[in-house]
């Protein structure tokens, strides 16, 4: 082996669902099984299920008081009230007791004035029936309690018992095994080495296949070797249903997976135009489903999504999944290839009642885009792209209730956007923030376009040396609010020892800069220092080279990536860089006045001047927060 697999195909979606299920109809049959009803949650009957007793078992009184003969009550009213005799008219009954003959109404304890011991009277005739629930009122002997197919939930489990169904026939569970595969993964726990990964994919597989009705088997990851991998597959297929193979599926020299299972049986699909996902193997081996998902976290998840979970319905018989679609307004062109068809994460909020949807990173190892996002939105593969303000189908993964109660904040990074949406959530169950890390001047623009609450900015004005006021009196002529946030050190980042001597910008030339992304404060202050020092920017190899957020500028000084990038305090201390101090700015928040008032931002302030949130810089270090949450007006 050893060689490069270069030939993927580009399936289309659709048809290589098609091919693979048409492959596996005849082949993939349902078992059932019998089991306790209490532990039948969430699986499905395997035929209707049919009561075997009535409930109630016997006439039962609806409530407590008295059992009475209708006939014995008749006349009685306010002005003559009837006396009744114990045992002779009437008996004491509670709420479920059986009512026999000659008994056949139940009148409330509440309609009876008690006499002595033994009498009592009435003010009302009773209505034959009144107060009783009749034999088989809720469940008849022999009605069907539910039907085949369907999925138990846990008001059919109190059901089922009431009908005297103990026992229940359901679809048996598919036993799915799992391979993670690759010599450098390995076991959670371990200390990684430069070049090792932590193995996560089968954790995510073991719960997607247990969420859609499977029984996963993980096994331990194994190396890349073709008879290993070869002896795994083909001993998990003596005793599972299914087997998940996961990475070496696409064109490196140590990807074994495709050629294993063209020995072991047939690969039907290798390679779909799908983005992430791309390199799936779609094989049948001894009449059972195998599939090879790629390593990539997102890739995985995706290929999972749509080739794993339609063959596991394949065998529990569960096709009701809830979709849960809206349609939201896209926030940023999406250029797509006319290659595949591509999924995008992406962040979903309501502002004035409006659904936006602002895409996250695309790319396929990047799994905190698909915990930070709120859904995703399916670009066709005959689409080239989406324009910003188009109307996009979004798959949601929050539900709706959550979108509504969040605080959608769009700008500049900080790590205290965190701890404040964290804190938000703690203070104010039920209420959240979202923030999308573009960049002040991004941030600024979004909100002009009415896609976010709040704006994190620090955007120093050259000419005036004043933060942030000038750009909200120049860009907005609605009311604005600017709340005060931290004044923050900014300084250079730079490896640890400064191998450099970085002693100041000057330095910077013929070192190994990286730079924040254009409209970005930090890049804005750069600038600005820069042209202080009269220095050029082609002098600063890097210079064009981007990282999104002050962690992400850091860690890539912290791997000795790069030898200096200009960031926060906090930044610098979080990666254990070393720290030039540059200046102080000021990170605040622009809010349009109308919005001060929604619930969600009155919680945002609450935290903003919280003592919590203010030991919590404490601990982080290099933010001053003496007017933390002071709201400045701005009027044209
Ligand atoms: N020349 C080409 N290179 C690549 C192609 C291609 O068509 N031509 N396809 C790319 C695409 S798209 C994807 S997706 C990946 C998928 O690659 P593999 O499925 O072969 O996976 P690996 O290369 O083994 O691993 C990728 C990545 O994922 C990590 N990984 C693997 N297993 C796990 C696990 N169990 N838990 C966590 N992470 C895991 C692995 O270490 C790698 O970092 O290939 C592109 N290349
Ligand atoms: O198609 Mo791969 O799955 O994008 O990264």
């Amino acid at each position: 082996m050893g060689k490069r697999n270069l030939y993927l195909n580009n399936t289309p979606v659709e048809e290589a669902r098609i091919i693979y299920e048409n492959a596996l109809k005849n082949r993939i049959k349902m078992d059932y099984e019998e089991i306790p009803t209490e532990a039948s949650l969430g699986r499905i009957t395997k035929e209707a299920v049919f009561a075997l007793c009535s409930s109630p078992l016997f006439n039962a009184a609806a409530m407590d008081g008295i059992a009475v003969i209708a006939e014995r009550t008749k006349g009685a009213s306010d002005r003559e009230p009837l006396e009744l005799k114990k045992q002779e008219d009437f008996i004491i009954v509670d709420t479920g007791d059986p009512v026999r003959y000659p008994y056949d109404a139940v009148i409330m304890a509440e309609d009876v004035i008690e006499m002595d011991d033994s009498s009592i009277k009435i003010l009302e005739a009773a209505v034959p029936w009144q107060h009783i629930r009749p034999v088989g009122e809720d469940i008849v002997a022999g009605e069907m309690l539910l039907a085949s197919m369907h999925k138990i939930r846990p008001i059919d489990i109190g059901v089922l018992f009431s009908g005297g169904i103990t026992n229940v026939k359901v679809v048996k569970q598919p036993k799915v095994a799992i391979f993670p595969t690759g010599t450098e993964i390995i076991e959670p726990g371990e200390a990684p080495k430069e070049g090792d990964i932590i193995e996560s994919n089968s954790r995510m597989f073991e719960a997607m296949v247990a969420s859609y009705g499977g029984i996963a088997e993980r096994f331990s990851p194994i190396e890349d070797d073709y008879d290993k991998i070869k002896n795994a597959v083909s001993g998990a297929l003596d005793y599972c249903d299914m087997v998940i193979v996961n990475a070496g599926s696409s064109a490196g020299t140590e990807d074994y997976t495709v050629h294993v299972l063209r020995e072991l049986g047939e690969v039907l699909v290798h390679g779909v135009a799908i983005k992430p996902g791309k390199p799936v193997i779609l094989a049948v081996i001894k009449n059972k489903p195998v599939i090879g998902l790629p390593g990539y976290p997102v890739s995985a998840y995706i290929g999972f999504e749509t080739f794993v979970k339609p063959i596991l319905a394949m065998f529990t018989g569960e096709h009701g999944y809830e979709s849960n679609k809206v349609k939201a307004v896209l926030s940023k062109r999406l250029v797509s290839s006319l290659k595949h068809k591509e999924y995008v994460r992406v962040k979903v909020g309501e502002v004035d009642g409006r659904l936006v949807a602002s895409p996250l990173s695309r790319g396929a190892g990047a799994a905190m885009s698909l915990v930070r996002a709120d859904g995703f939105c399916v670009i066709d593969q005959n689409c080239e792209g989406i324009e910003a303000g188009e109307a996009v189908n979004v798959e949601l993964y929050r539900s709706l209730s959550e979108i509504r109660h969040t605080l959608v904040s769009i700008g500049s990074h900080d790590l205290i956007l965190d701890l404040i949406g964290d804190l938000m959530s703690i203070h104010n169950p039920g209420i959240y923030m979202s923030s999308t890390h573009v960049g002040s001047m991004a941030g600024l623009m979004a909100l002009r376009r009415g896609e976010a609450h709040m704006v994190p900015v620090h955007l120093l004005d050259e000419e005036s040396g004043v933060y942030n006021i000038p750009y909200l009196l120049r860009l907005f002529k609605e009311p604005m609010a600017l709340v005060k946030g931290v004044k923050r050190i900014q300084g250079l980042m730079l490896q640890k020892g400064n191998p450099c001597m970085i002693k100041g910008i000057e330095d910077l030339a013929g070192c190994r800069y990286v730079n924040r992304q254009r409209g970005a404060g930090t890049r804005v202050l750069f600038d600005y220092r820069l042209k202080l020092s009269g220095m050029d920017a082609s002098l600063i190899s890097g210079y064009e080279r981007e990282a999104a957020t002050h962690m992400a500028a850091a860690a890539l000084v912290a791997s000795n990536s790069a030898d200096a990038a200009l960031g926060i305090y906090a930044a610098a201390n979080a990666m254990g860089l070393e720290f030039l101090p540059i200046g102080e700015e000021e990170y605040d928040f622009a809010v349009p006045v109308e919005y001060l008032d929604l619930p969600e931002m009155q919680s945002f302030l609450q935290v903003l001047k919280s003592k919590e949130l203010h030991h919590r810089m404490d601990e982080i270090g290099g933010y001053q927060y003496d007017m933390a949450g002071e709201i400045i007006f701005i009027h044209q």
